[in-house]
């Protein structure tokens, strides 16, 4: 796991490098999107590429992390949505090339079966863009999922509710239910980048970095994963011990290595 010390503007920076590595070499590749605020810079650097270096999404696949359950197609807040206006719809993505979890389909179970043997049929996720919940969530793998769990039905808690419900008109709206990409699922995406800020995320990425492995605290999960970067501001990781060991293997590290 490398952990990166920075601010926003270069955390950014980083993840969009990482996607246009790939994207670049490897232009048919598959790419995990995530929702919430956090990753949202990252998007508008991509489409800042798109129009102004040439970046082309044009044979990538993407597959979003989760979704909602029962909000309508033109909800706002529906992750698909917001994929496509955050991304999609301002690149050269064509629509039919990024899918999510179908949180309005009548049998939930078989549309999560379904979604999981898309991302196999893809061929895997290449990088996976993550953000963390205050709970230490990661997708909507609230506190107690399983390690190896597969895309399936959750419920949210009280707090992911609450902390969602500023997308939303009032917090009863928020739903109860979500599909989302098991913590089995991610792990088997070739990289992973998770970006966290603000000082809020401290308390659970200190435990996703240096906390011990447990369902309590399920970001912990990518500790087992061969190929994770975290990105984290200052006050994001400002319950991190080892904080300053960090700073300088990052501050060392061969420019060729990419993250
Ligand atoms: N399902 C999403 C997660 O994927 C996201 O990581 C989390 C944090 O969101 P934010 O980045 O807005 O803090 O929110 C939601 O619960």
């Amino acid at each position: 796991m490398e952990v990166v010390i920075a601010e926003q503007r270069e955390l950014t920076g980083l993840a969009a490098d990482a996607v246009e590595r790939l994207v670049r070499e490897e232009p048919s590749a598959v790419l995990g999107l995530a929702t919430g605020s956090t990753p949202m810079p990252v998007y508008d650097e991509l489409v800042r590429r798109h129009r102004e270096e040439g970046l082309s999404f044009a044979g990538a696949r993407g597959f979003l992390l989760d979704e909602y359950v029962g909000l309508s197609r033109d909800h706002p807040q529906r992750y698909r949505r917001v994929i496509s206006q955050e991304i999609v719809e301002r690149v050269d993505w064509p629509e039919e090339q990024v899918l999510g979890p179908d949180g309005l389909a009548e049998d939930l179970p078989e549309a999560c079966a379904c979604y999981e043997q898309s991302i196999a049929e893809a061929g895997g996720i290449d990088l996976q863009l993550l953000g963390i919940g205050a709970d230490g969530h990661v997708a909507f793998n609230e506190p107690g999922s399983s390690l190896a769990s597969r895309t399936r039905v959750k419920s949210l808690t009280a707090q992911t509710r609450e902390d969602n419900a500023r997308f939303f008109d009032s917090p009863e709206e928020v739903p109860v239910h979500c599909l989302t990409q098991g913590l089995g699922t991610i792990s088997e995406a070739r990289h992973l980048v998770l970006l966290a800020t603000g000082e809020h995320k401290a308390p659970a990425v200190r435990q996703l970095v240096e906390g011990a492995i447990s369902a309590r605290w399920p970001a912990t999960v990518l500790q087992l994963h061969p190929h994770v970067t975290v990105l984290v501001d200052e006050a994001a990781a400002s319950g991190l011990e080892l904080a300053d060991y960090y700073r300088q293997a990052y501050a060392s590290k061969p420019e060729w290595q990419g993250i």
